[in-house]
């Protein structure tokens, strides 16, 4: 919010100093010269001065772009012929129109933007080439954005900073859509999604909602819930928050974390079902006893945990009054077990089921991992996966090169086997470990002996 304020700030005194510079060079044109100058100051008022900076991105990648065409002429043409760019002026060329940035430096390292061009460009370069460029270097300066990933501190940690709140490391998953194994239908729908939320800023004024968007992911483990949230991350550009509930007290301290995310970013809530089962449950049942034995001693119990009612309130309120452009996703292994007040329609957006591999999945897998398009094994995975539930964790671990060489022939054999294998213990009933805290181990226990 300080940020838009000052944007907008800013914006205003670039009109106003645009209107003043127009009249100084209206002057300034009949006596001496056709050209225009617009400065752009590095700071207004003693404020960061948010469009120079948008500025200075933009001209940035344009002065590399041409460095680029540069050098490569270079190689064309010989050493004689070669032009020497001139290191402070920027040429640059707008429907037509040619304008000539440059930038000064004073004494004290104060810098200042200086664009010049002809008076009869004036509407063209005033109307729109200045906004395009603002526009421009903010959308560069996004994309070159270093993602990270948020966890936040235990609460007991915290101190008056909002930076305590959270830790955070730059997060470089390799997770994304294209590599994702799922039903490729259901994919288009979310890329949709994700593209009409992002791009949907007057959209979403329009209708006047919060530009926030909610996804519940849910599916067995290993089927690439988190996986895709990381792909989201990468596609998106934003940061991500995984959230941890258990490491917080209350709601007020819920409240405080989600208030200090930055736009632009996923919210994440791990295994909903398993953080609010700790919490909903035993404040029920402390409610109970405590109402019976000591009401006073209840109110206390009441603030000491992270409850359905405070996330759902979240979700509904704060949340939206909280910056826009922010995405929540919570991931389930059980959504049967989730408070239907949780899932329940327009809270969540959309639910995205990620399931067993099917045999379309298994394809992008093969793809993936063994650069196969088709194989003669693959008539028999295919039967074998319609009467077989296997995790694409499961597919891609059996597909993974055990050698330098990938052995295409043998990752298949290995599949079938533990196609058949499960396809035995899953008619014996033995299906996988009920549990989500023995599934953990066992995801953990997948993972370092892939290790
Ligand atoms: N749909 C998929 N496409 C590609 N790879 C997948 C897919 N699902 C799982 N994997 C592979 O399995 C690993 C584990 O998957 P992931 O952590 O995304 O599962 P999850 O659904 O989040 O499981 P859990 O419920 O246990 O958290 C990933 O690192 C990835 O390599
Ligand atoms: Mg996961």
């Amino acid at each position: 919010n300080h940020l838009k304020i000052a944007i907008k700030e800013f914006l205003l005194s670039t009109i106003q100093q645009l209107s003043f510079f127009q009249r100084f060079s209206d002057r300034f044109i009949n006596f001496f010269s056709p050209y225009v100058e617009i400065n752009f100051s590095q700071y207004e008022d003693y404020q960061f001065n948010h469009a120079f900076a948008a500025i200075e991105t933009y001209l940035g990648a344009k002065a590399t772009d041409k460095a680029k065409h540069l050098r490569a002429s270079q190689v064309k043409e010989s050493k004689g012929l070669v032009l020497k760019r001139d290191e402070t002026k920027v040429r640059d060329e707008y429907e037509g129109v040619t304008v000539w940035w440059e930038m000064e430096t004073d004494s004290t390292g104060y810098r200042t933007l200086k664009l010049t061009f002809h008076r009869r460009s004036r509407d063209i370069v005033t109307d729109s080439y200045i906004k395009y460029v603002v526009e421009e270097g903010k959308s560069i300066g996004a994309k070159n954005k270093q993602m990270k990933l948020f966890t936040n501190n235990p609460s007991s940690h915290w101190d008056s900073s909002k930076k305590s709140f959270w830790r955070y490391i730059d997060f470089e998953h390799p997770g994304n859509f294209q590599t994702l194994a799922m039903d490729p239908k259901k994919k288009e729908e979310i890329l949709n999604d994700l593209a009409a939320f992002s791009n949907g800023k007057e959209y979403y004024k329009k209708i006047g909602k919060a530009w926030k968007r909610g996804y519940l992911l849910y599916g067995p483990p290993g089927t690439g819930k988190s996986t895709m949230i990381a792909a989201m991350a990468n596609h998106l550009n934003y940061s991500i928050y995984d959230l941890e509930l258990t490491a917080i007290r209350n709601n007020s301290e819920l409240r405080k974390l989600l208030t200090a995310t930055s736009s632009k970013s996923i919210i994440v809530i791990e295994d909903i079902d398993c953080s609010l089962d700790l919490t909903g449950k035993r404040k029920k049942e402390r409610n109970l006893m405590t109402s019976r034995e000591d009401g006073e001693q209840g109110s206390e119990e009441d603030k000491s945990f992270v409850t359905l009612s405070g996330l759902l309130n979240f979700i509904d309120g704060i949340w939206s009054a909280c910056g826009q452009e922010r995405i929540i996703v919570f991931t389930t292994n059980h959504i049967a077990k989730l408070d239907p007040a949780l899932i329940r329609r327009g809270r969540m957006d959309m639910h995205i089921e990620l399931s067993y591999c099917s045999f379309e999945a298994f394809k992008i897998l093969a793809k993936n991992y063994l650069d196969l398009d088709t194989h003669p094994l693959f008539k028999k995975i295919e039967s074998l996966m319609k009467e077989t539930k296997i995790a694409p964790a499961d597919v891609a671990e059996n597909l993974m090169k055990k050698n330098v060489e990938i052995d295409a022939d043998g990752s298949l054999k290995d599949l079938i086997q533990a196609l058949e294998r499960k396809k035995k213990s899953q008619g014996a009933q033995l299906d996988e470990p009920k549990d989500k805290y023995i599934n953990k181990f066992y995801k953990a226990f997948r993972m370092s002996s892939k290790a």
